[in-house]
């Protein structure tokens, strides 16, 4: 049993302090925090029970809680403050995609992905939801290492076949089928309590009907999670109406194909009309708040305030490389900076204050990942997935003055 002799300090500044060591938590051992070392002694009596270590925190440290990435793509960190000079569709065609083909060479994954995961773990992100690229064994890589760095992840062989180059899709849906299944039953293979498999078709424009219908019912098959992309953007969502002219919406298209789930993770969701909303909040599918890629590629600011008070389940996600940091507590920064443009072309009702961008890298992703019966804030019976904050360690980025007023 390991135990954290210390105080949890909570108050509105934590989100500005850099995460000084990450990944603290420690599977398969239980852990409880005590006010001092009066109480400890208590507890051991009472329920007699061993203690393996204990850790004092001094008065600068505080525990909180993992942050969640609920959208990553682990291929796209090459690119990860280049290429930020077109929208959307562009940006994929000419940079995205080329740099995702390249891990069809096995050697690329294997450099890659080790350090995506490290470089994720350093900023303090317990939990992730990756989009890999089409190549299975490449995606194989990514599950493989996450589970051996001990980050609680969901991976996906990202699922793509048309308006995408030749040389970078999938062959056929027979093919993107059976490819997605071995990819889930590989992942359960790994028998990690902190790695799963999640289905993922890339969006509308690059998976024709039959595709999205096939993955939706695998997803359900299997009980998998799904993540996709939705509404980020007007060119977008104008080309996604002139393929599926017979849909309402984009977000009805998705539901028709069994993918607008209480499992599935929509990223972005900037530009949904009322109806797409309302439907997102009936179906209690979750949306992933991507700030940073938001403002880089000219995608729109989302309102975020409106999809919590339609009661839709929020989080947020660097989106690397649309956004350029693997960071969450500079999607926090985004996200209330986005939240202040649009308050100042609404009302000041739509900012979001430093107490919500906190909830949302925490507790609020972890319900966007469908995972908030066991991570996202310190209740007791949930996984300790916690990372250490010392303001003041070496080299610090912050000064702590006594003259603050808290
Ligand atoms: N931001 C972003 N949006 C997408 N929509 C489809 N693919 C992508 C992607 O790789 N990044």
């Amino acid at each position: 049993m390991k135990v954290f002799v210390g105080t949890l300090v909570h108050s509105t500044g934590e989100i500005f302090m850099q995460v000084r060591q990450a990944a603290l938590g420690v599977q398969g051992e239980k852990i409880i925090f005590v006010e001092d070392a009066a109480k400890l002694n208590e507890l051991k009596e009472k329920h007699n029970f061993p203690v393996s270590s204990i850790v004092n925190l001094t008065s600068s440290q505080f525990l909180m809680p993992g942050l969640v990435d609920s959208h990553v793509h682990a291929s796209q960190f090459p690119n990860i403050g280049l290429h930020m000079d077109l929208p959307l569709l562009e940006w994929l065609e000419k940079y995205t995609f080329p740099t995702e083909r390249s891990f069809s060479d096995l050697k690329v994954a294997q450099e890659v992905y080790p350090r995506v995961v490290d470089r994720m773990l350093r900023n303090g992100t317990t939990t992730a939801s990756y989009f890999a690229t089409v190549h299975l064994a490449a995606t194989k890589v990514l599950a493989a290492t996450a589970a051996a760095k001990g980050q609680r992840a969901l991976v996906g062989k990202v699922n793509m076949l048309m308006n995408c180059p030749e040389n970078y899709r999938e062959e056929s849906v027979e093919e993107s089928l059976r490819e997605t299944e071995e990819f889930i039953s590989y992942t359960k293979s790994l028998k990690s309590p902190l790695v799963q498999p999640i289905v993922t078709p890339r969006f509308a424009i690059t998976c024709p009907e039959n595709q999205m219908r096939a993955l939706g019912d695998l997803a359900s098959k299997h009980k998998c999670r799904i993540q996709s992309h939705l509404c980020e953007s007007k060119a977008e969502i104008e080309m996604v109406k002139k393929l599926f002219p017979e849909f309402p919406s984009y977000t009805h298209l998705y539901h028709a194909m069994g993918l607008l789930t209480d499992k599935a993770i929509m990223a972005h969701c900037v530009w949904l009309d009322d109806e797409e909303l309302q439907l997102l909040a009936e179906k209690r599918a979750g949306v992933s708040h991507c700030p940073n890629s938001n403002l880089n590629i000219l995608s729109g600011h989302c309102n975020v305030k409106r999809l919590l008070q339609h009661d839709v389940k929020v989080g947020l996600g660097t989106d690397c490389s649309a956004g350029y940091s693997p960071s969450v507590l500079d999607a926090m920064r985004r996200a209330l900076h986005v939240s202040c443009s649009v308050g100042m072309e609404h009302t000041k009702d739509h900012v979001l204050t430093p107490a919500e961008a906190f909830h949302l890298a925490t507790l609020g992703g972890a319900q966007v990942v469908s995972m908030d019966d066991c991570i996202g804030n310190f209740v007791v019976g949930k996984e300790f997935d916690a990372i250490l904050v010392d303001v003041e360690a070496p080299d610090s980025p912050l000064d702590i003055y006594e003259q603050a007023s808290i």
